[in-house]
């Protein structure tokens, strides 16, 4: 499905909901917009609450969402082939899903030969997902999200475990597949350069709600709390002068 053009259409608000899982409320009234066709970068430190918002938007977006899991959610035993082709069960018969599993339907193999192909798969189609590296792994998740073909992609550090040569060409297909998409990652740099919008996660609220244009690495460091003032290498180095991204309280949207 091609993606559509940004219309900047609200697709998701969230006005003062509270987040969490049964009683426990992880990120308390949240507000935020998410449009269509906005690419937008989720960070923040570990256990902040990127998953649990994320399964919120999914739950809120429904059939609309191409879901990338954070471990993957694949079958170990079952080959490439099988996985991906999971991504669209639901809409073949229970006899053809059968079928498929002894015997390929030649419709689907060819489509998800080509996402395979996309994804760096090519080669990998008939070997069991337990016998691949991490990195495969997640590229097996991404093309079982892509060949969901829905307008909204969401994913839980989907290129968490890839080299950044390949995160750069994955956000790509993403992108070129999917109208809108909220991707939690923790490279800030790839935030910045590749969305349009980040939020920023940090002590229960959503402490960066901002376009990318607006915004530093510096900015980005005020959410994790252990940062120091090292920048990773092959990122540059952002004066350290205080913006209004960084002060403690929710971006208005610009
Ligand atoms: N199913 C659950 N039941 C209860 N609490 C949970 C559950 N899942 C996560 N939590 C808690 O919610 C908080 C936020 O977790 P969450 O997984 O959303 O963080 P995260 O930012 O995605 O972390 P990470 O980067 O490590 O994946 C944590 O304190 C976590 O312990």
């Amino acid at each position: 499905m091609a993606p559509t053009a940004d219309t900047g259409e609200t697709l998701l608000t969230l006005d003062g909901v509270d987040l969490g899982h049964g009683e426990r409320v992880v990120l308390p009234r949240v507000h935020l917009r998410l449009a269509r066709g906005e690419r937008v970068a989720l960070l923040g430190p570990s256990g902040a609450g990127k998953s649990t918002l994320l399964a919120a938007l999914r739950t809120r977006l429904g059939d609309t969402v191409a879901w990338c899991p954070q471990h993957h959610g694949l079958v170990p035993g079952l080959a490439v082939y099988h996985n991906v082709y999971m991504g669209r069960l639901a809409e073949h018969s229970a006899l053809a899903n059968l079928w498929n599993l002894v015997r390929p339907l030649r419709g689907p193999w060819g489509e998800v030969a080509a996402l395979c192909e996309l994804v760096g798969l090519d080669g990998l189609m008939r070997r069991p997902v337990g016998q691949l590296s991490g990195g495969q792994r997640q590229r097996t998740a991404i093309a079982r999200a892509l060949y969901q073909q829905r307008e909204v992609f969401l994913g839980d550090e989907p290129v968490a475990s890839v080299d950044p040569h390949q995160a750069h060409r994955l956000l790509g297909l993403i992108e070129e597949r999917h109208t809108t998409s909220v991707i939690a990652l923790h490279q800030r740099e790839l935030a910045l350069t590749r969305f349009d919008r980040v939020w920023g996660v940090r002590d229960g609220r959503l402490m960066i709600d901002a376009p990318t244009s607006t915004l530093s690495l510096t900015d980005l460091d005020a959410l994790y709390p252990d940062a120091d003032d090292t920048v990773p290498p092959g990122e540059t180095p952002e004066p350290a002068a205080p913006s209004p991204a960084s002060l403690p309280c929710s971006r208005g949207r610009a």
